[in-house]
């Protein structure tokens, strides 16, 4: 939007939101002339877009417009169609989350050529993969199938949808179409058997005459000439210049082969197709008694063929009438005037059904068969706001249907607005709007509604008539404040109501409704006589559109009315769950003509569409929102803070911005993300500024740019030089790195020869390799056995290098062996020689180390002949010290000690010593002399050693 706005004045603004009187219709209405005159048929309210039928080629819609459009943020180019679905594919693969954009007008407003737009910018811009192409070309072409079956020529437009449609385009996670869904509601049936003047049925009846091949036309009893079917010929223009049938047979019949059609449905297909040009053919005439009869049944034989029916059933079916009594069936002849009712009925059925059908099929063809979670942007288009001259049953359901739309688009945009503001701190202003739910529950609240009022005067037993429902309808919501009837309104309004009319007051408008046909059109009778010759039809389509479980179902099916609520309702649940976007088509004139804007049309459309009522609720608040990264983007040139560039947080830029600039408070707010603008005009003057200052910058960058220039020069040689050098550096490392990569294959294919000039290199590489890797993996000691296990010409040198490493770590082993140590293994390599396998608990005390502090030796200084052995106090298996009597004490201690191999282990004491009697209990021995020898135990247990002068030692 920003890209343009200095040019408002010329083209109008891009997004009505900007306008300054934006309650005024008239403001509205001028800037979409505006823009129009300038073929700009686009344009934004915030994120809808409304679009108006140029009806002549613009040159917008080329595979560069939609390069220019991918990716981009929404508002940095003017409105386009493409923007809408960019933004929505974008959210969709950024969020993962389902959108739908909801494209409506009125007929000839130009909403299937916007949703055809969509598809084809998304089959050309999204990632597509080989394999996907068959799914993108079934979307694409399941489009000419419908509109064969689907549109028809009438007076508001060459290719009018009859039927609301509902398409779901599915992508993978990597925002692939992989597949797609389509719903569709209320096929207008009644086209089958009746077109107004100028009008046609739909397409394919033309198109099969048209463009069918002899053949095919003589399997099927038709003539090429549509004048020659009354179904055809009504409505006076079978044949229309702007519509060329033979070369749309072309497109759908070769679409029909890439959907998946077989030749046996296309054989049944077309049979149905041709059975209903027969039925509108079947004249009748009235006998004597006042019944139906069928003089020529050339017709009955050819929809015999076709349907698989028996010719006399199908003859009875269509004068007669089965009538239920209690117990048993009566068969009663119809009048003239009910056999034609109940023929048109059968075509109106079989149609409506095949179409049905024809959607299914489609649907299979579209369906993906990868059951991996998708994300889908529904295409929603569907019927607009209809008000004619006379509103029928159709118009009523159409309007229904709009005003449940419009509930959900003002209920989204609301709470989108509210959302917003709460997201971004800003205080939330109370919108006054209008809140259509009124109207939705006058037309659907059950029991109250007028769909169950007319739903009940269509069951109810007795004469009930158009009429009486209308008399229905002013008892029981006669007081409702949008419902009027001519009885009901004052005398000024009674003028302008017709006797079988109602006026519903819809949030667009008051639309009259004339009640005649609704009954009728409601219930959609088909008598249950015709019905079971349908369901025995042989035809292979019939059978799946006509089962059998339908006439044992004795329960009345749901009206036409009923259907068509639950389908809304279902319809709806289908888009709250999604993301909202909106296109708006408004037709430029009644005539089809390019450049014409029709004032007063356009008006009606813009009420039609709750234009005015969407701008009101987007504009209640802030004109202008964006995020303070693009707003400083685009203005920072205004203040000299944040010029060139702004270092701190955008926030603060703009703020410091904004003051630069003078913006009063009420002017704006700040959000969390987002600077708001209030008035269109403070965003208009900024707007100014920016562009006077991109002039005066201008001319300075073109002084500095002569300058600049030379410089480029001068850096463009250089850069040439050096990107010279560069290139040549890396070809001659890829030449090497090529020649090594070979050379190594090449070793390695020779890997287990002997040594040659082919795996010389490599080898010296694998040996060089294997050598640095072992370092890393040598035994730590010499208990480690592991070893890197070689290549297969390295295992000799491999054996010769672990042995060298053994021996290296055992010599490295001993070296650090102590002499304690050593001299406790060497007891070790004693006490194995005397035990090993000899004594039991030889193995336990092996890895125990002997204790060198165990033993000691403890004698006295005299000459007695007593010796002590110490042995440990602290194990307490031992008995105590052992005492010994000794004659030759000397000998015996000194042989002791070198057996220990340890001087210090004697004690020699004087007086006395201590022993232990048993570990924890002590006892001593008094030393002394005398003049005999002798040992005893004193009373006190204590133990006495007298020595003699000879010396002789006594125990
Ligand atoms: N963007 C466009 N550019 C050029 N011509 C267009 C454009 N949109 C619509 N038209 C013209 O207007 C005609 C009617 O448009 P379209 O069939 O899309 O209307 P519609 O709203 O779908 O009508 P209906 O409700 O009757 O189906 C198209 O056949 C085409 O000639």
């Amino acid at each position: 939007m920003e890209g343009a706005l200095t040019a408002r004045d010329k083209v109008g603004v891009q997004d009505f939101v900007l306008l300054d009187a934006y309650t005024s219709e008239s403001a509205f209405l001028d800037n979409l002339r505006k823009r129009f005159s300038e073929n700009l048929i686009y344009t934004y309210i915030g994120t809808l877009l409304v679009s108006v039928n140029p009806y002549q080629e613009l040159g917008i819609y080329t595979v560069s417009q939609m390069e220019l459009y991918q990716g981009v943020n929404f508002f940095e180019l003017p409105p386009h169609i493409y923007a809408i679905a960019d933004n929505a594919y974008r959210m969709m693969c950024s969020e993962l989350n389902n959108h739908f954009i909801l494209i409506s007008g009125e007929s000839g407003a130009g909403k299937t050529e916007a949703s055809k737009k969509i598809l084809q910018y998304f089959a050309v811009t999204c990632p597509m993969t080989k394999s996907l192409q068959i799914a993108r070309d079934r979307l694409l072409l399941s489009n000419p199938v419908l509109e064969a079956f689907g549109n028809a020529k009438t007076l508001r437009n060459d290719n009018s949808s009859r039927f609301g449609k509902y398409m779901d385009i599915q992508f993978d996670y990597k925002g692939v179409p992989v597949g797609g869904h389509i719903i569709s509601y209320l096929i207008e049936k009644s086209r089958v058997v009746f077109q107004n003047q100028g009008e046609r049925n739909f397409h394919i009846f033309y198109q099969l005459l048209e463009g069918g091949e002899e053949e095919l036309l003589a399997c099927l009893g038709l003539e090429r000439d549509p004048q020659l079917y009354k179904y055809l010929s009504q409505g006076h223009c079978a044949k229309e210049s702007s519509i060329n049938d033979k070369n749309d047979w072309k497109t759908v019949s070769s679409a029909f082969s890439v959907i998946d059609f077989t030749e046996d449905d296309l054989e049944n297909l077309f049979g149905i197709i041709a059975s209903v040009l027969h039925l509108g053919n079947i004249c009748f005439e009235e006998n004597h008694q006042g019944c139906a009869t069928v003089p020529d049944t050339h017709e009955i034989k050819w929809i015999s063929k076709l349907l698989g029916v028996h010719p006399s059933i199908l003859l009875e079916a269509l004068t007669h009438r089965k009538i239920e009594a209690k117990t048993e069936e009566v068969i009663c002849p119809l009048t003239l005037e009910l056999s034609v009712y109940a023929r048109d009925a059968m075509a109106k059925a079989v149609y409506g059904r095949t179409f049905t059908w024809l959607v299914n099929k489609i649907n299979s063809s579209l369906v993906n068969k990868d059951f991996t979670k998708k994300t889908v942007i529904g295409l929603l288009d569907i019927y607009g706001f209809e008000v004619f001259d006379k509103n029928g049953f159709e118009q009523f359901c159409i309007n229904y249907c709009n005003e449940k739309l419009q509930q959900l688009l003002i209920e989204r945009t609301l709470k989108a607005e509210q959302a917003e503001y709460e997201m971004e701190g800003i205080e939330w202003e109370p919108i006054q709007y209008f809140n259509n739910k009124i109207i939705c529950d006058l037309v659907e609240e059950r029991h109250k509604g007028i769909i169950s009022i007319l739903d009940e005067e269509c069951i109810r037993p007795g004469p009930a008539t158009d009429l009486s429902f209308l008399e229905k309808l002013e008892e029981k919501v006669g007081k409702h404040a949008h419902f009027q009837t001519r009885k009901l309104a004052g005398s000024k309004g009674r003028k302008r109501i017709g006797w079988m009319e109602f006026r519903l007051c819809h949030y667009a408008g008051e639309v009259t409704y004339c009640t005649k046909g609704f009954l009728e059109k409601n219930n959609d009778l088909l008598y249950r006589h015709l019905k079971e010759v349908l369901c025995r039809s042989k035809n292979r389509i019939l059978k799946e559109c006509f089962l059998v479980a339908e006439l044992e179902n004795r329960r009345r099916p749901p009206t036409v009315g009923t259907q068509f609520k639950n389908s809304l309702s279902s319809l709806l649940e289908i888009l709250i769950s999604k993301e909202p976007s909106y296109i708006r088509c408004i037709k430029p004139n009644d005539r089809k003509e390019p450049s014409k804007f029709d004032d007063l049309l356009i008006r009606h459309q813009i009420k039609y569409l709750g234009l005015m009522e969407h701008l009101r609720v987007r504009r209640a608040g802030f004109a202008y929102r964006r995020k303070y990264e693009h707003f400083l983007q685009r203005y920072k040139s205004l203040c000299p803070d944040t010029w060139p560039h702004w270092h701190g947080p955008p926030a603060e830029g703009v703020e410091r911005l904004i003051r630069y600039i003078g913006y009063t408070p009420e002017e704006y707010k700040l959000g969390r993300t987002k600077i708001f603008i209030r008035f269109p005009r403070t965003l208009f003057a900024t707007e100014d500024a920016f562009e006077f200052s991109k002039h005066q910058l201008g001319m300075i960058f073109s002084v500095l740019t002569s300058v600049e220039c030379e410089m480029n020069q001068l850096t463009i040689r250089l850069e040439a030089h050096w990107r010279g050098a560069l290139a040549r550096k890396a070809a001659q490392r890829r030449t090497w790195a090529v020649r090594t990569v070979r050379k190594f294959i090449k070793g390695f294919i020779n890997r287990n020869k002997p040594l040659c000039p082919d795996n010389e290199e490599f080898i010296v590489f694998v040996r060089k390799n294997y050598i640095l890797n072992l370092r890393y993996h040598v035994p730590k000691n010499v208990l480690d056995k592991s070893w890197l296990r070689p290549p297969g010409i390295l295992e000799n040198a491999s054996d010769l290098l672990r042995k060298m490493c053994t021996r290296n770590l055992v010599r490295k082993y001993c070296c650090g062996i102590t002499a304690e140590r050593k001299a406790l293994m060497q007891q070790k390599v004693v006490t194995s020689e005397l035990f090993r396998g000899k004594k039991e608990g030889y193995a336990e005390v092996l890895s125990q180390p002997f204790a060198n502090s165990r033993i000691g030796v403890s004698t006295s200084s005299l000459s007695d002949g007593i010796l002590v052995i110490h042995v440990s106090p602290e194990d307490h298996k031992q008995k105590g010290d052992a005492i010994l009597r000794c004659e030759h004490v000397f000998e015996a201690v000194t042989k002791l000690v070198m057996l220990l191999k340890r001087g210090n282990v004697v004690n020699v004491v004087q007086g006395s010593l201590q022993f232990y009697i048993r570990p924890g209990k002590k006892g001593t021995i008094v030393f002394d002399t005398g003049s005999e020898e002798q040992v005893y135990k004193d009373k006190n247990g204590q133990l006495t050693v007298v020595s003699g002068c000879g010396g002789r030692c006594v125990t």
